[in-house]
């Protein structure tokens, strides 16, 4: 039976965002209902991966092991709620160093693909920026907004045909739990 594998963003889906970036754990707060969200797909056979960009890294904002403790509280959290989080991929580059793995590009949905061993067509990605929108129409796999973050001005800039729009990660979840 195949995976059934979901990728989410992290800044603005997961956590709130900042134009100032997310540079410590304690500027990483979740959004309500998005570590429920990802423990109840968990729970109910999801495997959640995230692709995130952190351009921080390259800018100097905060360090890898500052953004690997954010991870490391962000499962902490899920697991307290019985789910679980699967592979997170980053790009640590900035925005000129022409790097295949920053969105818009989809080398980071490439690598979770090749992990888990699944095609990425069709496969559910969940941002809130337009670059992320464009990295799933890259490989074929399906666009999904989020409102949270920067979804609201998301919206209303030129998105991929087949969009798909949600308030937030626990409407995601519910919709792919009950459906
Ligand atoms: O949404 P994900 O991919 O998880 O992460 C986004 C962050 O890396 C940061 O990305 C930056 O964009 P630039 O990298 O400076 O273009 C800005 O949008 C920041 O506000 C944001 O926190
Ligand atoms: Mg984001
Ligand atoms: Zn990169």
């Amino acid at each position: 039976m195949m995976l059934k594998l979901l990728i989410l963003d992290r800044d603005g889906v997961i956590n709130y965002d900042s134009d100032a970036y997310i540079k410590s754990v304690d500027e990483w707060i979740p959004l309500p209902g998005s570590i429920e969200a990802i423990a109840q797909l968990s729970k109910a056979g999801w495997t959640v991966a995230i692709a995130t960009n952190q351009s921080g890294i390259a800018r100097g904002y905060y360090n890898i092991p500052t953004l690997e403790a954010m991870h490391a509280r962000m499962r902490r959290l899920v697991a307290e709620q019985g789910g679980e989080v699967g592979l997170v991929v980053y790009c640590p580059h900035g925005p000129d160093e022409g790097c295949d793995c920053r969105k818009p590009k989809p080398g980071m949905l490439k690598i979770i693909a090749e992990h888990y061993k699944v095609p990425l067509a069709g496969i559910w990605f969940v941002g809130d920026s337009l670059g992320d929108l464009e990295a799933a129409k890259a490989v074929d796999s399906q666009p999904v907004l989020v409102k949270t973050g920067k979804g609201e001005k998301t919206q209303v800039k030129n998105l991929p045909v087949g969009t798909l729009i949600f308030d937030d990660l626990a409407a995601v979840a519910a919709e792919l739990i009950n459906n």
